[in-house]
């Protein structure tokens, strides 16, 4: 009886034991099954439940266990683990306790025992084997992306090259331009000390005054004429062969200048040396042009002189755009582009985006109307002006008119960089690393960077919904009536080009026609109103050819008097008011003067345009010069003497539409009202890519009375 009692006891004990050592392992189970693999396992309890399926039991398991263990068969007694029995859930106590409760006391002891009899039972548990499951499927896993990962790592380290490559690269470019710096510095430094500026004064006065006396003598003896005298005296001590006569200027004159309004002691030295002459003051060298012929030649023959320092200053902004874009892919991309600007999508254009813009900035005019507070009419279109490159570029409103956004800030930050840069005696810039520690240089990144971010976004959103209505050009002049703008025609067009390209191109468009027209506006708004007789015409034409109502495509024709009023501010105030180019190989100009490879020249379009030379009464503002029932004037019809939009191969692809932009909103704002000067401001230039004022244009407008149809018809 008492042997009874006590196997009783043993019995149930065994029981409690094993559900408490079943608890553990389902604990363990579902604690560690995550992150440990089966090898990993714990040794707490004799009896891991062997989940690997793979593993045979007990290969990496303790033998048996031996009661000297733990005095209870190796198992942890429930006491050891409370806070983990706990975790089973009593559905799962139940389900083990109904595997094990009718098994006898033999039974029990062999389950304690054996260790494979102890495994099958284990097994057959749904618990374990729903977690057995999770385990497998987690390993499944884990493999395929371990395997994933593998096949991956030669990109990783193609990827890690190209980054070395990169940097390296970068790096040694950085160097050779510091030391091309530093090697420019020492030069000028050498120049300029005080023992070789005498070596040199002593040497040139020695050599002038020999060739002075022979120059007399030529003369006294008339081997040679007055003007060839006057010619050659200009070039006296100059050991050069190339005809051209040198300019003395001094270096601090053109630091000077070229901080401020450059074009116009170019002016100046033009009146004294001629059409042709050397800028050379120490590292600088330029020979500016100020004559059509030559300018013809530099700029048709675009294969023999490329863009040299313009491409340099702008390259920050405009990237590879084709604004500055040279050879092969300068051919490709103004060829993909130029389709787009075609005569329906300007006249789309003028009635959407135009006429839009201008009676938007008429509406804005209207509380100065009233109040005559003045007005400075340079920022308006200034504002006006990017508003339409915006919407006709990208479909994108900027409503500067309206607001001040980042995106705003940071074109007129980079268009100002662009600006400063052209002029700046020491490029810097040119040295990436140094660019991060100035604040301009950081202001200038930090803006390109935005109006890149905002352009490429536009792109993408653009592309999106070319790609979804699988839209595609099926005609020459294609323009998509809900979004007319550029870049829409250049994704239909399927062109293979990369987003960073198309962004480069929009981009220099959206530059080179910004600033440029609102620059025409406000200079031509200056003359109307200096010349009120010219601004009577164009009242008169404006109300004569509209009678009141929004101005079209097809009265552009009929505008004459207006457009000519465009044209004749262009010719006072081109812009950009000089061009640059640098000779790609040794050439000689019209006039027999040589130039060398590398030799930057300035083509001095506002010299050209006020020569008297070339024009009668250069400096009158006169639109009627340009006969208004002739062909509107160009570089063609002028044999390069009106060179606004510049000539040959790389002249403007913007021209048709800058003049008809300038000509609508001129017609709106002249339509809508009358103007004058607010008086004793002084009105000065400055310049950058284009001339613009120094201080703003300050007016006075007045609301007029519109003419209607009807009495325009009378
Ligand atoms: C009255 C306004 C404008 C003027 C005075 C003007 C003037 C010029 C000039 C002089 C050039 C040639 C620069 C050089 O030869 O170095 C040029 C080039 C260019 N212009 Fe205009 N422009 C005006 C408006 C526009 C507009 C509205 C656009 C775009 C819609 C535009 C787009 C371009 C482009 C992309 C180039 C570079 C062409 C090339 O290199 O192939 N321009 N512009």
């Amino acid at each position: 009886m008492l042997n009874l009692d006590i196997e009783r006891v043993y019995a149930s004990q065994c029981r409690k034991n094993i559900v408490s050592d079943m608890n553990s392992m389902l604990d363990l189970l579902g604690a560690q099954q995550p992150q440990q693999r089966p090898q990993e396992g714990n040794n707490e309890s004799c009896y891991q439940p062997s989940i690997g399926s793979s593993q045979s039991p007990g290969s990496s398991r303790p033998g048996t266990p031996s009661p000297s263990s733990s005095g209870n068969f190796g198992v942890q007694r429930p006491t050891d683990r409370a806070s983990s029995v706990s975790r089973v859930s009593p559905a799962e106590a139940a389900g083990i306790i109904t595997a094990i409760k009718d098994k006898s006391l033999e039974e029990l002891r062999d389950l304690l025992c054996h260790q494979d009899g102890y495994h099958n039972l284990l097994l057959s548990l749904e618990p374990v084997k729903t977690q057995n499951k999770v385990r497998d499927d987690l390993r499944n896993e884990t493999l395929q992306l371990a395997r994933e990962n593998l096949e991956k790592e030669p990109q990783i380290m193609e990827l890690r090259n190209q980054c070395r490559i990169i940097r390296t690269t970068e790096l040694a470019a950085a160097q050779e331009k510091l030391h091309e710096l530093e090697r420019r510095k020492e030069e000028l430094l050498k120049f300029y000390s005080p023992a070789s500026l005498l070596h040199r004064l002593q040497d040139a006065m020695r050599k002038t005054d020999e060739e002075s006396e022979n120059l007399d003598k030529q003369l006294l003896e008339g081997e040679i004429d007055l003007a060839t005298f006057v010619q050659k005296s200009l070039t006296l001590g100059q050991n050069d062969d190339s005809n051209i006569p040198i300019a003395s200027a001094e270096l601090d004159d053109v630091s000077e200048l070229l901080g401020g309004a450059l074009f116009l002691p170019l002016f100046r030295w033009m009146n004294l040396y001629g059409p042709i002459y050397r800028l050379a003051a120490g590292p600088r060298n330029f020979v500016i042009v100020s004559d059509p012929a030559i300018a013809k030649h530099v700029l048709k023959n675009y294969g023999k002189y490329g863009k040299g320092l313009v491409a340099e200053v702008s390259e920050f902004l405009f990237g590879s755009g084709f604004a500055i874009a040279e050879g092969p892919l300068w051919t490709a991309r103004r060829r993909a582009v130029v389709p787009s600007l075609h005569k329906k999508y300007l006249s789309v254009i003028v009635d959407r985006v135009f006429c839009r813009c201008a009676e938007r900035m008429v509406e804005k005019l209207l509380p100065d109307a009233i109040s005559g507070s003045a007005v400075n009419m340079e920022a308006k279109f200034s504002q006006l002006t990017l508003d339409v490159i915006g919407l006709a570029l990208f479909n994108y409103n900027f409503d500067s008119l309206t607001t001040d956004s980042p995106v705003i800030d940071a074109v007129y930050t980079a268009l100002k960089e662009a600006e400063l840069r052209s002029t700046d005696l020491l490029p810097y810039w040119q040295i990436k690393a140094l660019c991060k520690f100035i604040p301009r240089q950081i202001k200038a990144e930090n803006a390109v960077s935005l109006i890149r971010q905002t352009v490429e976004e536009l792109i993408a959103k653009c592309r999106e919904i070319v790609e979804s209505e699988g839209e595609r050009i099926n005609e020459d002049e294609y323009v998509n009536d809900r979004d007319p703008s550029i870049l829409r025609f250049l994704l239909a067009s399927r062109e293979e080009v990369s987003s960073v390209q198309l962004r480069d191109d929009l981009l220099s468009m959206l530059v080179a026609g910004h600033e440029t027209t609102g620059s025409v506006l406000t200079w031509t708004a200056y003359l109307l109103s200096k010349n009120p007789s010219s601004l009577e015409k164009a009242h008169e034409e404006v109300d004569r050819v509209l009678g009141g109502r929004s101005p079209t495509y097809e009265d552009m024709k009929n505008l004459k008097f207006l457009t000519r009023c465009i044209t004749e501010s262009l010719r006072l105030y081109p812009h950009p008011p000089v061009l640059i180019r640098r000779a790609q190989v040794a050439d000689v100009l019209p006039g027999n003067y040589k130039v060398n490879a590398g030799q930057d020249i300035m083509i001095s379009v506002y010299n050209i345009h006020h020569s008297s030379e070339v024009w009668d009464r250069a400096e009158e503002f006169d639109p009627e010069r340009f006969d208004l029932e002739g062909p509107v004037p160009n570089e063609t019809n002028t044999d390069f003497r009106f060179i606004p939009f510049s000539g040959g191969p790389r002249k403007c692809v913007g021209d048709q539409f800058a003049l008809l932009e300038a000509t609508i909103t001129l017609a709106i704002f002249v339509q809508n009202f009358s103007f004058e000067l607010i008086p004793d401001q002084t009105i000065s230039m400055t310049t950058g890519a284009t001339i613009h004022t120094t201080n703003g244009l300050y007016m006075k407008v007045k609301q007029r009375e519109k003419v209607s149809v009807l009495a325009a018809a009378l």
